[in-house]
């Protein structure tokens, strides 16, 4: 992509770091003066991100060549509102207790939009914004947590490879193979600009 280009993942999927308020979880949370964090920098936590047509996910093409090619061969669909998810009260608490899976953690908004929220290599929460024709991919491992927006709902397509886990690994849960090869890979790991933990 030429450099002025907007990169079209950026219309369904923005990312933030995070202000230290308490407020209500479903608000932006925004810094202020708001710092926006790019797709490339979420790819460098192992954070994957499509747009892709929601409309017709049925018959996607681009959608069929990402699940064959990661062998996502597994697909459910979860709507998450008050209205449409059994015993929503404490799904959304739960969901939005910091936890690890010891897989991907994959979904594409196919309808509405919500916040995943991921810690970066200094533990900072960046959070990004699913919105419709999203698809992200949380590396096993990573530390995060969801919650609807205001907007109160979204339907998520859930994607695995195989038969589905889904289990949460509440903090800390740092012994796990799965966190300590996500930390070898994408917070020890030098990059460019910051050598992280070089001197540790
Ligand atoms: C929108 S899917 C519900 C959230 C979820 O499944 C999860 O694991 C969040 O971390
Ligand atoms: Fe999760």
């Amino acid at each position: 992509m030429v450099a002025t280009e907007k990169d079209p993942r950026e219309e369904v999927i923005q990312a933030w770091y995070m202000d230290d308020s308490d407020e209500d979880q479903r608000l932006p949370h925004h810094r202020e003066p708001k710092e926006f964090v790019s797709l490339d920098q979420l790819t460098e936590l192992g954070v994957l991100s499509w747009r892709l047509d929601a409309d017709n996910y049925e018959t996607d093409e681009e959608l069929k060549k990402i699940r064959e090619e990661r062998g996502y061969s597994y697909m459910d669909f979860c709507e998450v509102s008050p209205e449409k998810l059994p015993n929503y009260e404490e799904k959304i608490k739960s969901f939005f207790e910091e936890h690890l899976h010891t897989d991907e953690e994959i979904r594409y908004a196919v309808a509405g939009s919500g916040y995943f929220d991921v810690r970066d290599r200094n533990e900072r929460w960046i959070r990004v914004w699913l919105k419709k024709g999203g698809l992200i991919v949380l590396p096993a491992g990573i530390y995060h947590r969801f919650t609807l927006d205001t907007n109160n709902y979204i339907k998520a397509m859930r994607l695995f490879v195989g038969d589905p886990v889904w289990t949460p690994f509440n903090r800390p849960h740092d012994h796990l193979p799965a966190r300590q090869e996500y930390v070898k890979a994408f917070v020890h790991k030098e990059t460019g600009d910051h050598a992280v933990d070089a001197a540790a």
